[in-house]
């Protein structure tokens, strides 16, 4: 067994938990039936295992297709109709303890919003257009009609509102974790020197620089490692019947996938819990989703879109945050490292850092 940027390998392959690959911190969640034990199968989800849509309940499609065409933020669908009665199994007690309304009234805000940022970009005055962003590509394909499909205005919505939630908590996370692990003075040192040595007196560290910078880009996964901004990445279901490290996972199962366990795991790591960026200079391991021993952005065709977009704008962030200030932690800080529980695992004490310019 070798050691290669902290990462132990067998027979020359990168291996993670006791060289039986990434899926050891697999665990799934199914609502009855047994986990635990080789062989033994989990009960898959019935309801979930055949499409549905799940505002009329109707089976045999996803709601984005069902016939009857609901509303944006209906929720309950025919079964409004049907008074209280026709409720299924349990939702009455959402109605009656308020949630759904509640639920109702954010995803009207939020359609409320999206409606403003479209109708924004539709009357934009082309001549001050200082660039497309994603909102005018999405009304440009479906203007031209290339898709192949119908581009609905509902489309464009879902798929900004997407951006806005997948990008903002976990961007900020991420360097947010990346500034308080600059507490290591050679850290910072080191990241400093590499930022003048780059920086070269411009004003700014621009984003051709970026690749010449492999001490920023250790820091970053090394904080990516230790941090994963969605430790349990989304939630993903079993599309058939699986045999993982002995146990049988059927088709329709919930399967969650500890990436915090994995980034931290002593049969893959040396030292797991010591942030150590040096670990990933000499090493070709990355965070792109073709080394399960680091997966913060999942693995495959649901893995994160955003990740490239993510890692450009936080490393340049970053790199000009170091460039730019000095960096000291302030005195009421008390280094609590612990982690908010949640989908996103940020700080749960503010950094409080005193901030001097370099220059
Ligand atoms: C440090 C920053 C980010 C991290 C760590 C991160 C992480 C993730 C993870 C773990 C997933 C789920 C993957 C899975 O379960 O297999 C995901 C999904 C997603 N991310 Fe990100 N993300 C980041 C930034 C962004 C940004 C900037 C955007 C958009 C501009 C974005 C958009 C999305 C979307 C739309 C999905 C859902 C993809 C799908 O379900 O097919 N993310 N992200």
């Amino acid at each position: 067994m070798v050691r290669d940027g902290g990462v132990k390998k067998k027979n020359g392959h990168a291996s993670t938990s006791k060289g039986k690959g990434p899926v050891q911190a697999v665990q799934s969640a199914p609502k009855k039936g047994k986990a635990k034990g080789k062989g033994k199968k989990v009960k898959p989800n019935k309801a979930r295992t055949e499409n549905r849509c799940f505002t009329c309940n109707e089976v045999g499609h996803w709601r984005q297709n069902c016939p009857k065409r609901h509303e944006a933020g209906a929720s309950l669908g025919p079964c409004n109709q049907g008074g209280i009665a026709n409720l299924h199994k349990w939702e009455w007690v959402d109605r009656l303890s308020g949630l759904e309304q509640r639920a109702d009234d954010v995803a009207k805000e939020f359609d409320e919003f999206l409606e403003g940022v479209i109708e924004e970009h539709l009357s934009k005055n082309v001549a001050d257009d200082k660039g497309q962003d994603i909102v005018d590509i999405l009304l440009e394909i479906q203007k031209t009609n290339t898709t192949g499909f119908t581009f609905e205005r509902d489309l464009i919505k879902a798929i900004t509102m997407d951006v806005f939630a997948g990008g903002t908590y976990t961007t900020f996370t991420n360097l947010e974790w990346a500034m308080t692990e600059l507490r290591h003075p050679q850290a910072m040192k080191k990241m400093q020197q590499e930022t003048q040595e780059i920086g070269q007196g411009r004003s700014m560290i621009s984003e051709d620089d970026l690749y010449k910078m492999p001490y920023l880009r250790a820091i970053i996964k090394e904080t990516l490692r230790l941090h994963p901004p969605l430790p349990l990445l989304i939630p993903h279901e079993s599309t058939q019947d699986v045999k993982v490290l002995g146990y049988d996972i059927a088709a329709g199962t919930q399967v969650i996938v500890n990436a915090w366990a994995i980034g931290r795991d002593s049969s893959t790591w040396a030292d797991p819990n010591e942030f150590q960026p040096e670990r990933f200079l000499n090493s070709p391991i990355d965070y792109k989703g073709f080394h399960f021993e680091l997966i913060p952005f999942g693995v495959g065709r649901r893995g994160c879109p955003g990740i490239h977009f993510a890692m450009i704008i936080n490393e340049l962030v970053f790199a000009n945050l170091v460039y730019k200030f000095d960096f000291a932690l302030d005195r009421r800080e008390s280094l609590d490292m612990s982690e908010t529980l949640g989908l996103t695992a940020q700080k749960k004490c503010p950094l409080l850092v005193t901030v001097t310019s370099c220059k």
